[in-house]
């Protein structure tokens, strides 16, 4: 009858399927799996590869879902497609028929879907949730999550606890209102609203927010009601704690000065309870936040021993540049530390979590100061994008998609008009290193230090996943898969597919062998917002296809 609640919390332990994003509830991205390791992946070759076709292709960012003999996978232009695991023939297609005038800011994308029962359930472009039956294609119910000709859009993959459909909403360049919502998996019902921007109460089960004072206390007038903080790279889920774990984004609009105060919660990490939407604890990782650090980047508990004291902690690779490691159990900060090149906006942080800003690096008010511009690092691309990182339980080491880069970032006046661009800013991205902006790193979160990394030239832009067999893999936008050596980042093994590799990959075991499979296809925000940076690098063709490996028999 379909994967369970219960399957979906095994995830990580469950070697024949990926049920969920994250490959696990936690997103550890990590699998047991050790027959393609260290010492033989250099003969892994293509099993089958499967076309999304059409005309439309933009930026592949999902993750592969694979159960019972069939891979699932979204396209850019939400769209979902099911394929014969063993042989990539596609059993069926799914196509939702988007409207005119759908506002995504950062190029078409989905990352992927969520399975649960008889169902197949993802999000598409004008911000709905739409729930297929696995086998057939078949819609069995169809939601709205948010209006779209508002600002609204959805592009994460959906989250599945105990029966409820957990998502985000993406739109935080227009000005919405950022919301974590729960849905009935069986009818797409609201079980709670729950909006992540002060003043707005939502409907939750039972009680308010939990917010003591004014509830729009960091926020002046009615600047709350169009605050941002979109959620939209969805959230991880702790069974441990039973907490939710979702990042929010950049306050709108972009520049800063147009919004005085910390504007909670943008740009945080919220822990909320799954049973009634309120938030149990907040940290907010870039306070005020002037260059769109946004904050959404996934949080991965992971449990270690820090100063003799075992600990439950969560980590989170910010936009911001920083490697966050927080007490899971109440949000508490433990440390902070760069994991790219250069930050500009802030000198570290203190004890107790906030960060030692640089007041030279917020971009002035316009006609404000010396010059109207002032370079920023990380770009508001970021030190690190939605590209998910990976924890391994082997090595309990973090492998993080970084970019080093920066920006000439300038602010401009803008008034909020439902349905419009609301960043009030402007932006050139800039190279900081001769030869590369991407880089894989391995960081030790007990430690905050970088065991190792690989620099690609062009951004990274995909997802990573590590394994037992001592094996890292992320994709390239130059086109290749790529494997490493998890302990010492040694490069062991690459495959051109065709495009870049936005996507995340995954592995499973089928038949009694081990697969390995991603999505090709370039796109995202780069090309779309890059600008001269992103011309820097070898021209790339779009694409879409499935890519699956194996070791030879
Ligand atoms: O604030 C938002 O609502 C929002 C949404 C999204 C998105 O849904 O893809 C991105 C961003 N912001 C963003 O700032 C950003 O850099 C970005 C990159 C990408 C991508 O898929 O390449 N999406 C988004
Ligand atoms: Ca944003």
């Amino acid at each position: 009858q379909g994967p369970t609640d219960a399957d979906l919390m095994n995830d990580a332990k469950s070697t024949g399927d990926v049920l969920t994003y994250g490959m696990g509830p936690q997103a550890h991205r990590f699998s047991t799996l050790n027959a393609i390791n260290s010492g033989n992946v250099s003969k892994m070759v293509p099993a089958f590869s499967a076309s999304l076709g059409g005309e439309k292709q933009r930026g592949q960012e999902a993750q592969p879902i694979v159960y019972d003999g069939i891979i699932y996978v979204t396209g850019s232009y939400s769209r979902l497609f099911a394929f014969d695991a063993r042989t990539g023939e596609e059993k069926w297609q799914y196509d939702a028929r988007l409207p005119d005038g759908i506002m995504p800011c950062c190029d078409v994308v989905n990352r992927g879907a969520a399975i649960h029962g008889d169902k197949i359930i993802f999000a598409t472009l004008d911000a709905r949730l739409v729930a297929l039956n696995r086998l057939t294609g078949k819609v069995i119910w169809n939601k709205q999550i948010a209006d779209y000709k508002e600002g609204y859009s959805a592009t994460a993959a959906p989250l599945i606890v105990r029966g409820m459909v957990i998502t985000g909403n993406s739109g935080g360049e227009f000005g919405v209102v950022g919301a974590v919502d729960a849905r009935d998996v069986n009818t797409g019902e609201l079980i709670w609203h729950r909006p992540v921007i002060e003043g707005h109460m939502g409907t939750l089960k039972g009680q308010d927010n939990g917010v003591t004072g004014k509830l729009n206390a960091t926020w002046q007038g009615d600047l709350w009601k169009s605050g941002g903080g979109a959620t939209w790279l969805g959230g991880t889920y702790d069974p441990d704690t039973n907490l939710l774990f979702f990042g929010t984004g950049n306050p709108a609009p972009w520049n800063s000065h147009l919004r005085p105060g910390d504007n909670l919660y943008t740009a945080s990490t919220l822990a909320i309870d799954p049973e009634t939407g309120v938030i149990k604890w907040h940290y907010q990782t870039t306070p005020h936040d002037g260059w769109d650090f946004d904050g959404v980047n996934e949080f991965i508990p992971f449990d270690a021993t820090i100063n003799g004291k075992p600990m439950k902690l969560g980590a989170k690779a910010d936009r911001n540049g920083y490697f966050f490691v927080l007490d899971r159990t109440n949000g508490k900060f433990i440390s902070a530390n760069k994991f790219v090149m250069q930050t500009t906006w802030a000198n570290g942080f203190n004890k107790a979590g906030k960060p030692n800003v640089i007041p030279e690096g917020r971009p002035p008010a316009p006609g404000e100061g010396k010059g109207k511009s002032v370079f920023a690092s990380p770009s508001f691309l970021g030190g690190k994008n939605w590209m998910p990182m990976a924890y391994s339980q082997d090595t309990g080491l973090f492998y993080i998609p970084s970019n080093d880069w920066g920006m000439d970032i300038w602010n401009e006046p803008i008034a909020y008009k439902k349905g419009a661009a609301y960043l009030g800013a402007g932006f050139t991205i800039k190279s900081i290193a001769e030869d590369h902006i991407g880089a894989l790193r391995a960081m030790d979160p007990k430690t905050g230090k970088i065991v190792w990394e690989y620099k690609n030239k062009a951004p990274l832009w995909g997802g990573v996943l590590s394994t037992g067999g001592n094996l890292v893999f992320t994709g390239t936008p130059e086109g290749y898969l790529k494997a490493f050596d998890a302990k010492t980042g040694q490069e062991l093994w690459k495959f051109q597919t065709g495009s870049g590799v936005v996507g995340s990959p995954v592995t499973w075991e089928q038949d009694g062998e081990q697969y390995v499979a991603v999505m090709s296809g370039w796109g995202g925000a780069v090309p779309l917002w890059g600008g001269e940076v992103a011309k820097s690098f070898k021209d790339i063709n779009q694409g879409g296809a499935l890519w699956v490996f194996k070791l030879p028999k």
